[in-house]
């Protein structure tokens, strides 16, 4: 998978007033209605998709226990003392897996500030070569924190059905987008990155950076962000305005990443957003879920009816942050420049 946490030059912090605007929600399980709402639905979704890349997402059918049991275990994490966090740190990790304290993720080169755990599919590391591609050492375990034993099985059920909601929303877009609802399939087959992401941001006295999370466009295919009940999130629209994106009970927020921006040659949008810091005593809670290629794949172009096609915007490329078509160079690129500090003792021969 492509990562999410990929950096890009757009100016960092500093988010303006929001506008009022909102973000539209999409009710997938309009698909399932008569065929006169599934048409409807399939057009009004082409048009958010053009237009915002980010959406609110109802009719999911991920049980709410499910996201309370996410959300109250990620909370049990970060209450642990430090050094039973430390004990799944990062650091240990050459496969990008486990804790970072507050200030240690760099977006735009600059501190995001906020404590996070990252997963992806639980797998065995690869033997690894001389002439083994780079981007094979990011494959490997997750890591487990000891002092709560019940962790893994939360998370990794967690995980699970996030696979199946993003790829259901793949499908619905594929669909949207006049293609078999397979279309993206040989992008994530044979196996969908699962980048899974608990994170913390702590209240405005207790942080050493204004930026929560710097302006940055996700690099994966799509990602369902869930968030707690306190907001952060804004979205920046194509007029430039941002527009918040407060949590909402029952939803995700749903963007596309980078990956679809390439696979559509720009038609379908991957917005820059940020999170600020939260107001002073506050702490934020939220857990994006990143779903990304095979590693193994090469981003192709789908190729769209005529009406769609000429209003295809391209894709920006940016000297300092080039996107690669093949997604575990890319994967491997964006993960390096996210975690300097893993990067220098991992891969001593790939960092400047
Ligand atoms: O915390 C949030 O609301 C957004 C996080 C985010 O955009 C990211 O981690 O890529
Ligand atoms: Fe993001």
């Amino acid at each position: 998978m492509n990562d999410p946490r990929d950096n890009t030059a757009v100016p960092n912090g500093n988010v303006s007033p929001s506008t009022p605007a909102h973000l539209p929600t999409v009710d997938i399980s309009r698909l399932n209605g008569s065929p006169q709402d599934r048409a409807l639905f399939i057009a009004e979704l082409r048009r958010i998709l053009h237009e915002h890349g980010f959406f609110y997402l109802t009719g999911h059918g991920v049980p709410p226990s499910l996201v309370d049991g996410m959300l109250a275990a990620s909370k049990q994490f970060f209450a642990l003392p430090e050094a039973a966090k430390l004990e799944i740190s990062m650091l240990k990790s050459p496969h990008f897996r486990g804790y970072n304290r507050a200030g240690l993720e760099m977006t735009g080169g600059k501190q995001d500030w906020r404590e996070q755990v990252d997963f992806d599919c639980e797998e065995a590391a690869l033997t690894i070569g001389p002439d083994t591609p780079a981007w094979k050492r990011t494959i490997g375990p997750n890591l487990w924190p000891s002092a709560l034993p019940e962790f893994k099985s939360v998370v990794l059920g967690y995980q699970a059905q996030m696979t199946r909601v993003a790829i259901d929303v793949l499908k619905a877009i594929a669909l949207a987008l006049g293609q078999s609802e397979d279309v993206f399939a040989p992008m994530y087959e044979p196996m969908p990155r699962q980048h899974l992401k608990i994170l913390r941001y702590p209240g405005r006295d207790a942080a050493g950076s204004e930026q929560g999370v710097g302006a940055h466009k996700d690099g994966g295919l799509i990602t369902i962000l869930l968030q707690d009940t306190v907001a952060g999130l804004s979205v920046q629209a194509e007029d430039g305005s941002w527009i918040d994106a407060p949590p909402v009970p029952g939803t995700f927020v749903v963007n596309t990443g980078e990956l679809l921006e390439l696979a559509t040659n720009g038609f379908v949008r991957a917005d820059v957003h940020a999170a600020a810091v939260p107001p002073a005593g506050v702490e934020r809670f939220s857990i994006p879920f990143f779903l990304g290629a095979s590693h193994e794949n090469t981003v192709p172009v789908i190729d769209l009816p005529p009406e769609l096609k000429k209003i295809e915007r391209g894709v920006s490329t940016d000297p300092h942050n080039p996107i690669f078509r093949e997604v575990g160079a890319n994967h491997l690129k964006a993960r390096l420049r996210s975690h300097p500090d893993v990067a220098a003792l991992h891969y001593p021969d790939l960092s400047a």
